[in-house]
């Protein structure tokens, strides 16, 4: 997969350089390109924004400096290959989701527009739509200072599910949301720890009821912190066990 991030502060995606990212990278598996959006400026002083028409507080990102630097990504492609994905992190995107993650995880090639300031001239919005699929994308209902923090989140939860990125892919299948609910709590030794016990059945040996334990507990941790999970959710799939929890 190729990655485009453009971004004014192209150091707040250094820690794409490390880690599980930064292997996928060295190793071929992510092709990730970060660029300055002020290297897209034709002024002495390198501007990229600008007071908002209609009035209101802050300034809005200029629209030229964008449109120059996302046609050289579109342009920058294979000969035929299809539109790419243009992910514009924003408070009034659709929310960023592990459904969303995974598939998003399926395209050949992402563009994240990284805004500042009170946002980017929607009018870029507009124009991309010629040469990007656009998405909005919100990380979740709070206001960031710009995009850049939710396009490192974004992309490491993408990055994550390509193949070959996470040594041992079972890990990806059990974890919080994968299967619309939380993850199930774990241990490693001691098996006592400041007076405190790990669950008998971690220690039994039985896989069949270690494994109903942990489908309880990812049942009652999600109906104690995420009962909006289980909104729709159908209790007739839970063993019987579990029902009774609900
Ligand atoms: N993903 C994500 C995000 C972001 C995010 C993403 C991208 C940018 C670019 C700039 N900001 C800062 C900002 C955004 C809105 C406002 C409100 N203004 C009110 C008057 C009309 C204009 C907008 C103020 C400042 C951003 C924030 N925040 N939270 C998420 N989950």
């Amino acid at each position: 997969m190729r990655i485009d991030v453009v971004t004014i502060f192209p150091e707040y995606l250094a820690p794409l350089e490390l880690s599980l990212i930064g292997k996928a990278r060295q190793d071929g598996l992510l092709d990730l390109r970060v660029h300055d959006l002020r290297a897209f400026t034709t002024d002495r002083h390198r501007t990229v924004d600008d007071t908002p028409y209609g009035g209101g507080a802050g300034m809005v990102m200029k629209p030229e400096p964008w449109a120059q630097a996302l046609a050289a990504i579109a342009g920058d492609r294979p000969e035929g290959a299809g539109k790419p994905v243009l992910i514009v992190p924003s408070p009034a995107g659709e929310r960023f989701t592990q459904a969303l993650a995974y598939e998003l995880a399926e395209e050949k090639h992402l563009a994240f527009a990284c805004g500042r300031y009170e946002g980017i001239d929607e009018r870029v919005i507009d124009w991309s739509r010629d040469h990007f699929d656009v998405r909005p994308v919100s990380l979740g209902d709070y206001v960031l200072n710009g995009g850049e923090v939710a396009v490192l989140a974004m992309v490491e939860a993408i990055g994550r599910l390509l193949p070959g990125v996470v040594g041992n892919p079972e890990s990806l299948v059990e974890e919080s949301h994968s299967d619309g609910l939380l993850e199930y709590p774990v241990y490693t030794k001691p098996s006592v720890w400041r007076d405190r016990e790990v669950p008998a059945v971690l220690l039994s040996g039985n896989h069949g009821r270690i494994a109903q334990w942990r489908r309880h507990e990812q049942f009652r941790r999600t109906a104690q912190r995420r009962p909006d999970l289980l909104e729709g959710f159908d209790a007739g799939k839970l063993p019987r066990a579990d029902r009774t929890e609900l």
